[in-house]
């Protein structure tokens, strides 16, 4: 069977103002099956955040090849990789931002909206939010969530849709020792439940939980 995520040789190098060329990751060579945990880590700027966006389809590689279920990207449109995306992936980025103006339950509902699946999806949505703890903010609005609950939710809707592959940039930032291991519990928890998750992180506590680690700058491990 197709790995659900495979990057081979791939490199993400940005040129800046005066033209110098930054090489963030150089032939990095990644292959995640269902059930498995790979963090990709580094210090602060060593281009953990690119990676993960070349590996979600969001930026394409400078050179390399990505494929989900052995389907290689750059043979698709654009249409079709964000078909595939919805499908396949849930990605929750470094701010794990939520809209403001909206509730919880219905932040946890967007993917819903452009399917036209609201209602189907409304029972799910509440499951996922009391199995994290938050079926009582529900109606409650982002800004009165802690740090840690907001990152639950983003979760949560990246969750929606029961995508295979997770894609997390540091899931765990910002937040205090046990907020942040309540958030490796759960991921833990996914990974048990078969689903892949390829996370970005700092964090020596989601490092060490990792099954596989990618190390910028410093090999694989
Ligand atoms: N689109 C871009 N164009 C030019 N340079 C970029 C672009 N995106 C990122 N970079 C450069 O790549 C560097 C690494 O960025 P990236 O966010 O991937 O690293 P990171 O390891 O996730 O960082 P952090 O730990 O701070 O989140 C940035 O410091 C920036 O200089």
């Amino acid at each position: 069977m197709a790995s659900l995520l495979e990057l081979r040789a791939v490199s993400v190098a940005f040129a800046d103002r005066s033209g110098t060329l930054t090489v963030l990751a150089d032939s990095l060579d990644l292959g995640l099956r269902t059930g498995r945990l790979h963090c990709v880590a580094g210090p602060l700027g060593s281009g953990k955040s690119s990676v993960l966006r070349v590996a979600a389809g969001l930026l394409r590689p400078t050179s390399g090849t990505v494929a989900w279920n052995g389907e290689d990207l750059a043979a698709l449109g654009e249409d079709a990789v964000a078909s595939r995306r919805a499908a396949h992936i849930g990605y929750v980025d470094q701010e794990a931002t939520l809209l403001g103006h909206l509730s919880v339950l219905e932040n946890v509902l967007l993917p819903a909206v452009p399917r036209r699946r609201g209602a189907e999806l409304q029972g799910r949505a509440h499951q996922l939010l009391a199995e994290f703890g938050l079926a009582e903010v529900a109606s409650a609005r982002p800004a009165e969530l802690s740090p840690g609950e907001r990152r639950h939710v983003a979760l949560a809707r990246a969750l929606l849709l029961e995508p295979p592959l997770l894609i997390l940039d540091e899931p765990t930032t910002g937040l205090d020792r046990a907020s942040a291991d309540a958030m490796i519990a759960v991921l833990g928890a996914q990974r048990a439940d078969g689903r892949a998750l390829l996370v970005a992180s700092a964090d020596q506590a989601l490092i060490d939980a990792a099954d596989v680690r990618s190390t910028l700058g410093g090999g694989i491990r």
